[in-house]
């Protein structure tokens, strides 16, 4: 298949055989897909040549920007000298060490010991069954069950989706998994009437407390966290917030998870958000930035606390055919290295991310249609209101974002839509000029969707 530009033959073709991902399959096959071909820096190409700024770098993951030859090179290298090798039953590769090596440097003190997932939710998952041979070794088999937060995203499967706060992905399966809790998210703007930021924060992790309580201390496993929730809606906490769920989680002596999947190489202006935030989690699962999305590779970093007990249980039952891949691995520690060598986690606090945040500002100052900016680093959110003064939201049912997000796409740029905000979340790489042009589009939308729905 290629010839690319016949864009109707590749939409009926995709529409018979391919089943996307958080997509109304029957809608989207009368709609037709979208079919980007080729990628350089912080650009995509759909099939009939229309450039795109991609303000989502994919899928939050897309750090170092596309075309990187080194990063093929490397990939094409290893694949000729060994494609695939697995880490099973004593056997391993350097790539497996030299990354996992380098991971343990990266992270938090003490994070030093590195299982290897596919994915997100495949860490994740691999979060679940250690916590929780962890609790059964210390003689504690009650201590099942995780706490999330609702809007809490840690990926698609079964366990996944049961630590996630997503209810539309609830709605998927009549059951959840038993075990898993959720608590309300520390979303000011939207939950925080009448108290300040910092007395919000406070409101917030204390709703972990009440719900240690409610499910009795010896039954709780884990409270699990993204620094800065990212899939839903860029909810970055009060300053209040970490601090009390850490002393929280002290003082009943759960273990502590913090997500790093959107938030870990240098999103946030931090190698990973727990810097930023003051957090010291026991385990921490990775993936997105850890490859820029070149190869599917997530990994795992598990603390001394829980790992040495883990240590002493005997054989770990647990693993994946790809766990380590020595591909993925090879070009997940280039990538690594390039965002080192070109100082991008720097960039990203001192330079291009206040830059971002403040042309956001800016842009939102003068529209109406923006309640709110928020977010760190170079991940942001605008939520879109019906009215500022007094703070007037969208119904439901009025997809003023959704709206936005198809009127940036045909204008060029591309960002995400959840719920009533515009999510942006661009490769580390963007400059000054690219987010300009980013803004100058992001204008052009507002004020269409403005003209749409305002009335
Ligand atoms: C914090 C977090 N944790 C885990 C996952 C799961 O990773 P995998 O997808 O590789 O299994 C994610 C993934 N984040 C994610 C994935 C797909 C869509 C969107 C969206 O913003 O719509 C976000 C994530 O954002």
């Amino acid at each position: 298949l290629r010839n690319f530009a016949d864009t109707a033959a590749l939409q009926s073709l995709d529409a018979a055989h391919h089943v996307h991902s958080f997509a109304d399959p029957k809608a989207l096959a009368q709609k037709g897909a979208r079919i980007i071909t080729q990628g350089k820096g912080c650009y995509v190409w759909d099939n009939e040549g229309n450039r795109l700024l991609d303000g989502m770098a994919g899928l939050w993951c897309v750090a170092v920007g596309y075309g990187r030859q080194e990063l093929s090179d490397i990939a094409a290298r290893q694949m000729t000298e060994l494609a695939y090798y697995n880490n099973h039953f004593g056997t391993s590769t350097p790539q497996m060490i030299e990354l996992a090596e380098k991971i343990a440097r990266l992270t938090p003190d003490g994070l030093d010991h590195i299982l290897f997932a596919n994915s997100g939710s495949e860490a994740n998952d691999t979060i679940v069954r250690l916590v929780r041979r962890y609790w059964m070794l210390q003689g504690k088999p009650t201590r099942q069950t995780f706490i999330g937060r609702d809007l809490g995203y840690h990926g698609s499967t079964l366990c996944a989706v049961s630590l996630g706060g997503m209810s539309h992905m609830h709605g998927m399966a009549p059951e959840m998994l038993p075990g898993f809790a959720h608590i309300m998210h520390p979303h000011h703007y939207l939950l925080g009437d009448g108290l300040t930021r910092e007395e919000f924060g406070l409101k917030a992790a204390r709703a972990l407390e009440e719900k240690i309580l409610e499910l009795g201390p010896d039954n709780v496993a884990a409270f699990i966290g993204e620094p800065l929730q990212g899939a839903g809606g860029v909810i970055d906490p009060p300053s209040t917030y970490w601090p009390e769920i850490q002393r929280i989680c002290r003082r009943y002596d759960i273990l502590l998870v913090a997500d790093e999947v959107i938030c870990g190489f240098g999103r946030t202006g931090e190698w990973f958000g727990s810097q930023l935030y003051g957090i010291q989690p026991d385990l921490m699962p990775m993936a997105k930035g850890l490859s820029s999305g070149y190869l599917p590779i997530a990994a795992v970093a598990v603390g001394a606390k829980v790992f040495d007990v883990l240590n002493e249980g005997g054989l770990l039952a647990h693993g994946f055919t790809y766990s380590g891949h020595p591909v993925a691995c090879a070009v997940a520690s280039a990538n690594i290295d390039i965002i080192a060598n070109e100082g991008l986690v720097d960039r990203v606090r001192e330079d291009v991310g206040p830059y971002f945040h403040q042309s956001l500002r800016q842009l939102a100052d003068s529209h109406p249609l923006v309640g709110e900016v928020r977010g760190v680093g170079l991940v942001a959110a605008l939520h879109l209101v019906r009215d500022r003064a007094p703070k007037t939201f969208f119904a439901p049912e009025q997809q003023a974002a959704i709206h936005c997000r198809e009127t940036l796409w045909d204008n060029g740029l591309i960002a995400r839509a959840v719920g009533q905000a515009i999510v942006l979340s661009p490769p580390l790489v963007i400059t000054r000029a690219e987010i300009d042009e980013m803004v100058d589009k992001l204008k052009a939308g507002l004020d269409a969707t403005a003209a749409a729905f305002v009335i």
